[in-house]
């Protein structure tokens, strides 16, 4: 549980993110998504209840170590570079080698040739896609990405849907707050809706879409307008 003053942030949202898997975390604006990130990166402490990062308290080392978090406005520092922010992840978790995987993902988000650009130089979906390839830089076991897909092109939506199913596969928990209900339909394998800081409903599609009375064939966007209520 999170408030700020008498506002309460999250309540009640239990639910498990497991590894090799992607879970959508879905839910009106102020639902508490970004909250709940928040809290697994140890940027805030939840007043009470408990939560686990790669089975530690967030914001200890060990949790610090096997998470990347992206948040919604990623922070990007005007007058460094796009290698120089890279260069500052790899530095702040001690990477060896990082140089080739800083390389193979830059050419991935087409970054290759933009190593040297100000933040300010970049569109809004470039300085996006510097943020995911800031977040991906370290391998993560647990991967938090707030609304990664903002502001992406198609290309660049496939390639990042690419990309996180691969590291999924590859045994990563990825946990995404997305309000793009096309992306999250196409690489969750668990959707979790939110409503005022609670689990509404938990599950993978099809059983949602079960939950919510329809067609196990419904698409993603049908069943969160019938599982939620219009935003108040
Ligand atoms: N620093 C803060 N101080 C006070 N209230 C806050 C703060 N951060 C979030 N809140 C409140 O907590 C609730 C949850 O906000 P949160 O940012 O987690 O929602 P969200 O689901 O990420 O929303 P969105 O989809 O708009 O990004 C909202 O009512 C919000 O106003």
């Amino acid at each position: 549980m999170k408030r700020y003053a008498e506002r309460t942030a999250v309540d009640g949202a239990a639910f498990r993110c497991g590894y090799g898997q992607i879970t959508a975390l879905l839910g009106h604006n102020g639902a508490g998504k970004s909250t709940l990130f928040r809290a697994a990166a140890g940027l805030v402490r939840l007043d009470a209840g408990t939560m686990l990062v790669g089975g530690h308290p967030p914001g200890s080392t060990r949790a610090q170590q096997a998470t990347s978090y992206m948040p919604e406005q990623p922070d990007l520092y005007p007058g460094v570079s796009v290698w120089e922010h890279i260069s500052f992840i790899a530095l702040a978790y001690g990477l060896p080698g990082w140089e080739r995987r800083a390389r193979h993902l830059l050419e991935r988000f087409e970054l290759g040739d933009r190593r040297d650009a100000l933040p300010h130089e970049l569109s809004q979906g470039l300085r996006r896609r510097l943020a995911l390839v800031m977040a991906l830089l370290h391998g993560a076991e647990v991967l938090l990405l707030d609304e990664p897909f903002n502001g992406l092109d198609p290309h660049s939506a496939l390639r990042l849907r690419t990309t996180l199913s691969d590291l999924a596969a590859g045994g990563a928990a990825v946990v995404v707050a997305t309000h793009i209900l096309h992306d999250a339909q196409r690489i969750a394998d668990q959707v979790i809706v939110l409503e005022h800081g609670r689990v509404k409903a938990g599950g993978d599609l099809s059983s949602l879409a079960h939950k919510a009375g329809l067609s196990r064939q419904a698409g993603l966007e049908e069943v969160y307008l019938a599982l939620t209520s219009e935003p108040r």
